[in-house]
């Protein structure tokens, strides 16, 4: 209750300060925020580099979260709490199930563990080997990349698999911009060696890899038939809307399309479908915003 609420401040895994929502109990300070308007909690966990979850409480005795060890559970706590702010501010949604649910990360997830997910229970985050990966949590958009897989399975649940996968991964990435608007996915704790690389680009996908076409598609039974390849023609049809159309229109475009129109099955046909209709229901069929989708889409070879 509201007497155990505290305010903590802790380091992050760039090194940054940043303010923490905190629960003092029993002379102990938790990562579990009470402040948002949810039925549940935002509380974070460490694994301890073991593998069962969610692990136990990522807790502090002074409120000052600031060990190296501590870093990325700082990290997964603070941007959770951005993520559902984001949520909430800009789409009314409240949680990722739209119902105030639990939003729960576990940090320090395996040995050197180059990786992160959303396990359909909660959010969990490895520590990298330092060379390919850092603490994967101390990207603000891969922790929205990771929440925006529970909001996808709780409205579209988009199969992951083949093309409905691939747009569940864009999906993800789009989210993932929306809170960190940069066309990269993942810079922040990808090699922290080199600068000025990245997991995936959305304005370039072929930079790591990805088909950015639909006359490039990958047809491989690799990763649910190549949700991380394939993502790069969705994710290049995005690029473009946002260019024409503006993030802002863009951002309620796609949630539109998200939480009404796609399905489990959806193809990228149907997503270019469910995007002008969102275009359409919001602006106007014709407007400039719907013909910037439809051109979008066009140049990525999807009609
Ligand atoms: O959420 C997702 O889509 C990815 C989930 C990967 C996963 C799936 C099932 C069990 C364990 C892990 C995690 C992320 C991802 O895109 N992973 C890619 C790329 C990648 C990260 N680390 C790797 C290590 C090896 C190979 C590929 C990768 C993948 O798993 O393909 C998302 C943002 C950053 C990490
Ligand atoms: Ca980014
Ligand atoms: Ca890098
Ligand atoms: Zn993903």
């Amino acid at each position: 209750n509201a007497v155990n609420d505290a305010t903590g401040s802790g380091t992050g895994v760039l090194g940054d300060t940043k303010s923490l929502n905190t629960y003092f109990s029993s002379n102990t300070y938790y990562l579990y925020d009470i402040t948002k308007a949810m039925t549940g909690v935002i509380e974070t966990f460490t694994a301890k580099n073991g593998s069962s979850l969610p692990g136990s409480y990522s807790v502090d005795s002074d409120n000052v979260f600031n060990a190296t060890g501590q870093r990325a559970d700082v990290d997964a706590h603070f941007y959770a709490g951005k993520v559902y702010d984001y949520y909430k501010n800009t789409h009314g949604r409240n949680s990722f199930d739209g119902n105030g649910g639990t939003i729960r990360s576990t940090v320090h997830y395996g040995s050197r563990y180059n990786n992160a997910f959303w396990n359909g229970s909660q959010m969990v985050y490895g520590d990298g080997d330092g060379s390919t990966f850092t603490s994967l949590s101390g990207a603000l958009d891969v922790v929205a990349h990771e929440l925006t897989h529970a909001v996808t399975e709780r409205t579209a649940n988009l199969q992951y698999q083949n093309q409905s996968g691939a747009l569940n991964e864009s999906m993800s990435d789009v989210f993932g911009y929306f809170l960190d608007p940069d066309y990269l996915m993942g810079e922040d704790v990808y090699t922290p060696g080199r600068s000025g690389d990245a997991l995936r680009s959305l304005s370039n996908p072929e930079a790591y890899g990805q088909p950015s076409n639909f006359a490039n598609y990958v047809y491989t039974s690799s990763d649910n038939g190549g949700v991380h390849t394939n993502s790069g023609i969705p994710n290049k049809a995005f690029y473009y809307t946002v260019q024409s159309i503006g993030k802002s229109a863009a951002e309620k475009i796609y949630y539109r399309a998200l939480t009404r129109y796609l399905t489990p099955t959806s193809s990228f046909s149907n997503a270019r479908a469910a995007l002008l209709q969102s275009a359409a229901d919001l602006y106007g069929s014709g407007s400039s915003t719907y013909n910037g989708v439809a051109s979008a889409w066009t140049q990525v070879g999807v009609n």
